[in-house]
């Protein structure tokens, strides 16, 4: 049931909530925002069925917006029912506490690295595990209000991966401007559209959706710019997508931190012939100099040379965490 209405989408936010704690045992609410036209905004209103609800990054038009809808062709799933989040945090409570069936989250930039806050996730706090991966292609514009004069922006807005990726663009054209960290990068394009000093940093779709100008495109540092999401769920729903390509993710933990220790994790991947695709030191949180690895490999936790290698490793460490061994294509 489509219908155009006159909330924002912050107060269509509070009434879809709402309508989820009264529906009962027969189906949440679900809703999608398909436009959003100054004060108006057009609404796909419906019975979510958990089978199909996805949390991902809003508002509509982020790259992880344009990740999860991948994820939904992948699964089969015609009809996403697509829940906005205003963190990765949120979109692993989602799916911890059973509101959605899956997530969506940012796992690494070609540009920035590693995405720590969902490593750290995957570490310390949730069960859930990576279901699979997408490569989503990132192009960044400056998108500004419709009526905005450049010489007259006094902040730059974007989620801070946005802003670290155009970083060379921003020293060049907005020395001296403030930059603001907000939670996406289509959250920036929403903010562009309602006031003429601010400009925001996200893809075209999202200053379409949400009524900004694109001011300047592929305005990032290096035009190879991607980043990988991961399709988070549940452990039971491993194996629901198939693929050619496997990756697994681990989380290492140290008996003891000695020399040689790191030395000994990847030399058990060197004599089993595993390719790492990432490798990253990431604090324990206990104490000041206590350290883990998250090691990402080529190759799937069927494959006997990675079973080999991690039954090594748990010989070894306190603690080997499967973080997910998923398809990439
Ligand atoms: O803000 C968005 O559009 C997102 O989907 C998040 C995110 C990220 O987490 O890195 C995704 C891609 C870009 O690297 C910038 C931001």
């Amino acid at each position: 049931m489509w219908f155009c209405c006159d909330q924002t989408t912050a107060r269509l936010k509070t009434l879809a909530q709402a309508a989820q704690a009264t529906a009962g045992d027969w189906g949440a609410m679900g809703w999608a925002i398909l436009g959003y036209y100054g004060e108006k905004t057009l609404v796909d209103w419906h019975f979510m069925t958990f089978e199909n609800s996805i949390a991902f990054l809003g508002p509509a038009g982020t790259y992880c917006n344009e990740a999860a809808l991948k994820f939904a062709q992948r699964l089969n799933i015609d009809d996403p029912h697509l829940v906005e989040c205003s963190s990765f945090d949120e979109v692993f409570d989602c799916v911890d506490e059973g509101a959605t069936r899956f997530g969506v989250v940012g796992k690494e930039n070609s540009l920035e690295g590693p995405v720590t806050a969902t490593l750290d996730n995957f570490a310390f706090r949730t069960d859930s595990v990576i279901l699979a991966e997408e490569v989503i292609d990132v192009n960044h514009c400056l998108v500004v209000h419709p009526e905005a004069d450049l010489s007259r922006i006094v902040r730059v807005a974007s989620h801070p991966q946005g802003i670290a990726q155009c970083r060379r663009f921003l020293a060049q054209n907005f020395k001296g401007v403030a930059t603001l960290a907000v939670s996406s990068t289509a959250e920036s394009a929403r903010m562009a559209a309602h006031d003429p000093s601010v400009a925001g940093i996200s893809n075209a779709l999202a200053a379409e959706v949400h009524g900004a100008r694109v001011a300047q495109r592929a305005i990032q540092d290096n035009s190879e710019n991607q980043t990988a999401f991961a399709l988070v769920g549940r452990m039971e729903d491993s194996g629901l997508l198939t693929g050619t390509r496997f990756k697994t993710t681990l989380a290492l933990f140290l008996r003891a931190d000695k020399p040689g220790a790191l030395q000994m994790i990847l030399s058990e991947f060197t004599y089993a012939g595993i390719n790492l695709t990432m490798l990253q030191s990431r604090p324990t949180k206990r104490q000041l100099g206590d350290y883990m690895f998250f090691v990402e490999l080529d190759g799937s936790i069927h494959d006997i040379d990675v079973q080999t290698a991690l039954e090594c490793l748990r010989l070894k460490l306190r603690e080997v965490k499967v973080l997910g061994s998923y398809p990439v294509d």
